[in-house]
């Protein structure tokens, strides 16, 4: 019997497959990789139901101003910042970074520590073209460690400063993608609009401490 990855999505639990045996890496110029464990988290429709509500159940979503030029522009997403030592909005998630902290343990050679979450309500929402490299990553290899739910988007990648072609990865439903080594440094990255009808996507990414 044929079954979709998002009929499965409705009988299983929220959990975790195995990351050892199931990651794909890919080397890309300049010192940076990309890993990717498509489907790593399961349940992955549920979780997205937990986490996209408001309220007492889930996360307290903000909206976010910032200064362009002489304007003030609204950040298209809903987003939340989950400090070192914050409790994370679901116990799965605490596992997750738990696991990725293991799995990289001897590469990176410290925990994640902090989760980034972003909500990406439709096809408007987005985040243009940057590294995540304030604070140490300005100057040092590191790795962030993307989980994308709900809504599968586009992110891409490209070298640093533009031109040529971009890397194209479709995220969402419990992918994982960890951009590795001199990434944020040597490459920037974007989850570009879209005029195609797509339901809200929810990413959570994962970052060692004092790294932005
Ligand atoms: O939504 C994503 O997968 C990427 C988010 C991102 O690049 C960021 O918040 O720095
Ligand atoms: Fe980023």
């Amino acid at each position: 019997m044929m079954l979709q990855g998002s009929l499965l999505d409705q009988v299983e639990e929220v959990g975790l497959r195995p990351l050892t045996g199931a990651v794909r890496r890919t080397l890309l110029d300049h010192g940076a990789w990309v890993d990717v464990r498509p489907g790593w988290v399961t349940g992955s429709d549920e979780l997205f139901t937990r986490l996209a509500l408001g309220g007492p159940a889930g996360v307290d979503w903000r909206g976010e101003q910032r200064q362009m030029y002489d304007k003030q522009v609204t950040t298209p997403r809903l987003l939340r910042f989950y400090r070192e030592r914050e409790r994370l909005p679901d116990p799965i998630l605490e596992q997750a970074r738990l696991a990725l902290s293991e799995h990289y343990a001897a590469e990176l050679g410290e925990p994640f520590a902090t989760a980034g979450m972003c909500l990406y309500r439709d096809g408007r929402d987005s985040v243009a073209w940057h590294g995540d490299r304030f604070g140490r990553a300005a100057g040092h290899d590191t790795m962030v460690a993307i989980v994308s739910l709900g809504a599968p988007r586009a992110l891409l990648l490209r070298p640093r400063g533009g031109g040529g072609e971009s890397l194209r990865h479709v995220l969402g439903h419990g992918d994982l993608l960890v951009m590795g080594g001199s990434c944020q440094r040597t490459w920037d990255h974007c989850v570009p609009k879209t005029h195609q009808p797509v339901g809200p996507r929810i990413s959570i990414q994962f970052r060692p401490r004092g790294v932005r």
